[in-house]
């Protein structure tokens, strides 16, 4: 069974969602949207990892608005027991600050840090709406010495996720991948947020392709357990599961479940430990 984690936005009441429906022990990521700011991710990161959950807060490098602030976020993780953050560019049209992309965070987390924090870095097994193909490659193969894994897209393929961490491998990119997996959210609430973070071409395509793929977005919830059973055919290629919550956490374990669906609809009764 493969290790998950979940990654939840920094909305208002969260602390209290995920209290009352994770278990403690369990590795949470934080979101950083851009008309949150990196402040709200950091808040909720913290107050989350000093309740003992770990935790692993997303920095957008667009978003920073100056060295200073990441020393202070640095300070803030480390007071925090946060040994690990996910850094991506930020879906900003411009940077606020020193950083315009995601490895030159990288440079100074590393440099700041003394190596002490792993990074995790964004794949793209679908490509991205507004960046070329070749161009993303560079940029994993610029930042891998620094980076400790890959978590792809969302993504609603094992085919695709399982064929783009091949040739990850034949480009020279050794990183372990984690697949990015849509969590048991209702199907209008993913059509809509994968329309908007770049995924909708691969849900329109999916919703064309036949009566298999046509189930994965009929019914109310989106239902993930035969994307990991596929996946789990070739453990040797996905690292771990991580689940896009969008904050569906009582679905996610498992707890709004019907007694009459299989219980592998929740996320929980798909995790394995970490
Ligand atoms: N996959 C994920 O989980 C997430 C992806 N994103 C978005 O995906 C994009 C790429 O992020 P990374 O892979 O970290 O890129 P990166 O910072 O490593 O840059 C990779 C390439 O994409 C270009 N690029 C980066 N951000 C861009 C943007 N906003 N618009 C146009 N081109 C951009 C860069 O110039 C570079 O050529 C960003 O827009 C990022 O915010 C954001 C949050 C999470
Ligand atoms: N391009 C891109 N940007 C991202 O931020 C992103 C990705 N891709 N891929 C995977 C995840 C999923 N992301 C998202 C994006 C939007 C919401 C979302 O729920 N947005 C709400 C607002 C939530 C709030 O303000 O509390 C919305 O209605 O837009 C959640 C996760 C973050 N990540």
């Amino acid at each position: 069974m493969f290790p998950t984690r979940l990654e939840i936005i920094p909305s208002e009441g969260i602390v209290e969602k995920v209290t009352a429906a994770v278990p403690l022990g369990t590795t949470l990521t934080i979101t950083c949207l851009p008309h949150h700011g990196i402040g709200r991710t950091m808040r909720v990161a913290v107050q989350l990892a000093e309740l003992g959950y770990t935790v692993v807060p997303h920095l957008a490098a667009r978003a920073l608005q100056q060295r200073a602030q990441l020393v202070d976020i640095l300070r803030d993780c480390d007071a925090a027991g946060i040994r690990e953050v996910f850094a991506i560019g930020g879906d900003s049209p411009r940077a606020a600050g020193p950083y315009g992309t995601a490895v030159e965070l990288m440079e100074d987390i590393a440099q700041y840090s003394g190596g002490g924090i792993s990074i995790g870095v964004a794949g793209y097994p679908e490509g991205h709406p507004s960046v070329a193909g070749l161009d993303l490659l560079d940029a994993l193969l610029a930042k891998q010495h620094l980076a400790s894994h890959v978590v792809t897209q969302m993504c609603f393929s094992a085919p695709t996720i399982q064929d783009y961490a091949g040739l990850l491998r034949r480009e020279g990119v050794e990183l372990p991948v984690w697949a990015g997996v849509a969590g048991p959210v209702p199907r209008t609430r993913l059509v809509a947020l994968g329309t908007q973070i770049g995924v909708g071409a691969s849900l329109k395509f999916l919703s064309r392709k036949g009566p298999l793929a046509r189930r994965l977005l009929s019914g109310e919830r989106y239902q993930p357990a035969t994307l990991i059973a596929e996946l789990a055919e070739h453990p040797e290629r996905v690292a771990g599961i991580h689940f896009y919550t969008f904050n569906q956490l009582s679905a996610a374990t498992g707890e709004a479940t019907p007694p009459s669906t299989p219980a592998t609809t929740g996320l929980m009764s798909i995790r394995g430990a970490e």
